[in-house]
């Protein structure tokens, strides 16, 4: 059943390592057949080198495992209800890529700082709101997949628009047309957060060196009479010439 979307889903799901967006087994990707109603799965915590297209698990849109002889990712849940309501993506990718997930434990948006982010993303990836310990006991990977579609709907964001999601304290989820495009999205995202992290430690650096220090420093190398302007004769670019 689904061969073909197994592949493509195997594939996606191989890319993970490859872009450096996963470590150990923490990542996961899935692709849906809409007319069928069926979406394919990376199977629980097994590792990309030991991983073929027949350990994808197939998955009705109720979440229950319709083939596949392995456990489907742990995240399944967040999967079943992003591919309810959001009716139009077609693959989603789940990882712990850490630059993004810097941004989720600080419970912060990823800023569109730049064209690199603006090519995929129009406007900031936003944070979800923090689940409750209820909610978080209840069933946490549903609940993940509900607060995910509850923070765009409350934010107004159109979730084609800027196409992934930072899950508070836990990391990012990304979707598009296809698992590829998923995972794409999902790079984009992670190389967007690494220069974002960069530019606002850049932005948010307000250190001088004390006067004192820069005087130490340079009237020792340079004297005291050290350059104050024009009418100096011994300044510094004077004295070279004296
Ligand atoms: O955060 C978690 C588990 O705490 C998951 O997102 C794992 O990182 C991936 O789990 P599997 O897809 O292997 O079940």
């Amino acid at each position: 059943m689904l061969e073909q979307l197994k592949q493509e889903v195997y594939e996606a799901n191989m890319q993970l390592p490859k872009l450096d967006l996963v470590t150990f087994t923490w990542g996961n990707v899935s692709g849906i057949d809409r007319e069928k109603g069926l979406f394919v799965i990376k199977p629980s915590g097994v590792d990309y080198e030991d991983l073929t297209p027949d350990d994808m698990v197939v998955v009705n849109l109720k979440g229950e495992v319709v083939e596949g002889q392995l456990n489907p990712s742990s995240d399944t849940p967040t999967h079943t209800v992003l591919y309810n309501e959001f009716p139009d993506i077609g693959g989603i990718v789940h990882t712990h890529s850490p630059w993004a997930v810097a941004f989720a434990s600080a419970h912060m948006d990823i800023p569109n700082l730049n064209t690199t982010a603006a090519d995929t993303f129009y406007g900031d990836v936003p944070i979800s709101e923090a689940l409750t310990q209820q909610e978080i006991e209840d069933a946490y990977e549903e609940n993940t997949g509900k607060v995910i579609v509850k923070t765009f709907k409350d934010r107004g964001i159109d979730h084609n628009a800027v196409p992934a999601v930072l899950v508070s304290q836990h990391g990012p989820f990304s979707w598009g047309a296809t698992p590829a495009k998923a995972v794409y999205n999902a790079k984009v995202l992670e190389v967007v957060a690494e220069m974002d992290y960069h530019a606002l430690t850049l932005t948010h650096q307000d250190v001088h060196l004390p006067q004192y220090l820069l005087d130490k420093h340079y009237y020792r190398k340079h004297g005291k009479d050290a350059y104050y302007g024009q009418d100096n004769a011994k300044s510094v670019g004077h004295a070279a010439k004296a």
